[in-house]
Order: structure tokens, then C-alpha cells, then sequence
């Protein structure tokens, strides 16, 4: 663990040198059920531009509850989630949420075209997308230009998952949110959803926060894996080494999931 974080510290002076600061920082951050249940509790996280974190855990450790916090589906706490050095709070909550795209597990688009649905973000900032745009938009979610006319209620699933991922992008994000995103998906399409993330990883240095219930996935993506159990980060690992995993919770969960 301690080589892992080591690393990470190698690659955060990189940013440091850089820009200043990680792409996105996570402090203490606390969240107790309106019941007084303790949901997350004190979580921090800094992540370096560029880098893909794995986020996995038992169900109900809190996953979901932490990606919403840091595009404020659920609003965190002041000064507890910072983008570029800049508490999230204080940010326009749409144009933090273009810059922070999220994706869930099952994509839900709107009645129209995959073009429709597609141009919608830009939109509502007053950018009119051509279709030329927009085909560009597709081929990065790994669509053709064939696409671009459907109406969006003819899709596969993961068809559907490409143009959720399209349109995501239309927003120009910085980092992207995903909340197992393939897990209602067949093996091909999570395979072209795995190829367009990674592209996108290597091509535009996208910063993204995955959660996977998929072990296998989160090694095939993920440069640095957090393992979540009861609303706390209890190891930080290498997603080769995920059998090092100490936590006694964790290493029963990594002996059960695939
Ligand atoms: N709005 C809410 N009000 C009260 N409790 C909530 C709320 N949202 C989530 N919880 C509780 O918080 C805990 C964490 O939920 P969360 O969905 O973040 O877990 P998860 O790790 O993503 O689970 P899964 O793997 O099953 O998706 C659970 O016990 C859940 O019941």
C-alpha cells in the first residue's frame, strides 16, 4: 500500500509542478442519514489529473453516495470536495456538473434522436452542435455516423449507454463520474464502453471515478483502486495487487466477487 501511495505522491508532485494542485480533492467528507446513521465518514481522496480511480465495496458501503457528492446530486458539506482547488460549493451547480459528467448504470435518454439527445448540454448554453460535431461526439463513444438520426427509444442498452456517454462528452468534461457503468451491459458492449474510456483516458488525459462491482474491470481500468467499506476508505491499492488487500472485510469481499 504504502509504494502505491508513494506513487500517487510521485505522480501528485507531478501535478503539483505543473498546475498546483489535484484535479480533484476530497476532505473528511461526512455524511450521516437524516435517521443519525452514519453514510460516509470522513472521506479523503486526492486524485491527480489524468488518473482513473476504482472505487469498489460490499453494497451499501457508500459508493454511489460518494460519486453523487462530487457533482452534488447530493449536496456535500462546505469546503469538503474540491475541483481544481475550488470548493464545489461555491460553484455554479450546472456548470460544475458540465464540467463533472456523471454516466450511471442504466443510461436514461431523452425522447428524440441520439442527435437531440446528443446536442441537449450545449444547448442550453446557447451552442448549437452541426452534425459534423456531433459524429465526432459518437465516434468518441465508439458510434458511427449511422447513428446520428435514430430515435434514441430504438437503442440497445448499451447502444443507449454510448449516446449517454456521447452526450456526457457534448459538456467537454474534465473528469467523469461512473456509477457502474456497464454492469446492465452485454460483454461486447462493456468491452466498446471499456475502449472509449480508456481512449478517452490516454487521448484528452480525462480524469474519471469509477465504481464497479466488476473486480476484473477495475483491473482493467483503474490505475489506483479504493476499497470502500462501511462509509470509510480503508485500503488505497494497486489494481494488481488487490490479493495484498489487509482489511479483513476487504479480503472476504475480494475472495467472493470476480
Ligand atoms: N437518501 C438516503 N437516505 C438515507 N440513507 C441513504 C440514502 N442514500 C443512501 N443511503 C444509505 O447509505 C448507504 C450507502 O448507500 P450507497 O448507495 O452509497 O451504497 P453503495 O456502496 O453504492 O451500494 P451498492 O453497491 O448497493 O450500489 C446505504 O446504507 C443506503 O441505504
Amino acid at each position: 500500500m504504502s509504494s502505491l501511495i508513494d506513487e500517487l505522491k510521485e505522480q501528485l508532485l507531478e501535478v503539483e509542478n505543473g498546475e498546483g494542485h489535484p484535479k480533484m480533492e476530497v476532505r473528511d467528507l461526512l455524511r450521516v442519514s437524516d435517521a443519525g446513521v452514519p453514510i460516509l465518514k470522513g472521506i479523503s481522496l486526492e486524485i491527480p489529473k489524468g488518473v482513473i480511480v476504482g472505487v469498489i465495496g460490499p453494497s451499501g458501503s457508500g459508493k454511489s453516495t460518494l460519486l453523487r457528492a462530487v457533482n452534488r446530486l447530493w449536496e456535500p458539506p462546505s469546503a469538503s470536495v474540491f475541483l481544481d482547488s475550488r470548493d464545489i460549493c461555491q460553484l455554479d451547480v450546472l456548470s460544475l456538473r458540465r464540467k463533472v459528467g456523471m454516466l450511471f448504470q442504466l443510461p436514461a435518454l431523452f425522447e428524440g434522436t441520439v442527435a437531440d439527445n446528443v446536442r441537449y448540454g450545449p444547448n442550453l448554453s446557447g451552442k448549437k452542435l452541426s452534425d459534423v460535431e456531433v459524429c465526432k461526439l459518437l465516434m468518441l463513444a465508439d458510434l458511427d455516423a449511422s447513428f446520428l438520426q435514430k430515435s434514441a427509444a430504438e437503442l440497445s442498452v448499451g447502444q443507449a449507454q454510448r449516446v449517454a456517454l456521447a452526450r456526457t462528452l457534448a459538456n467537454s468534461p474534465e473528469v467523469l463520474l461512473l456509477d457502474e457503468p456497464t454492469s446492465a451491459l452485454d460483454p461486447i458492449s462493456t468491452e466498446n464502453i471499456e475502449a472509449a474510456l480508456l481512449k478517452l483516458n490516454k487521448n484528452n488525459g480525462m480524469t474519471m471515478i469509477m465504481v464497479s462491482h466488476s473486480i476484473k474491470q477495475i483491473q482493467r481500468i483503474a490505475d489506483v483502486v479504493c476499497l470502500l467499506v462501511d462509509g470509510e476508505i480503508v485500503e488505497i491499492l494497486n489494481p494488481n495487487q488487490l490479493s495484498q488487500a489487509n482489511h479483513p472485510m476487504a479480503q472476504r469481499f475480494l475472495q467472493l466477487t470476480t
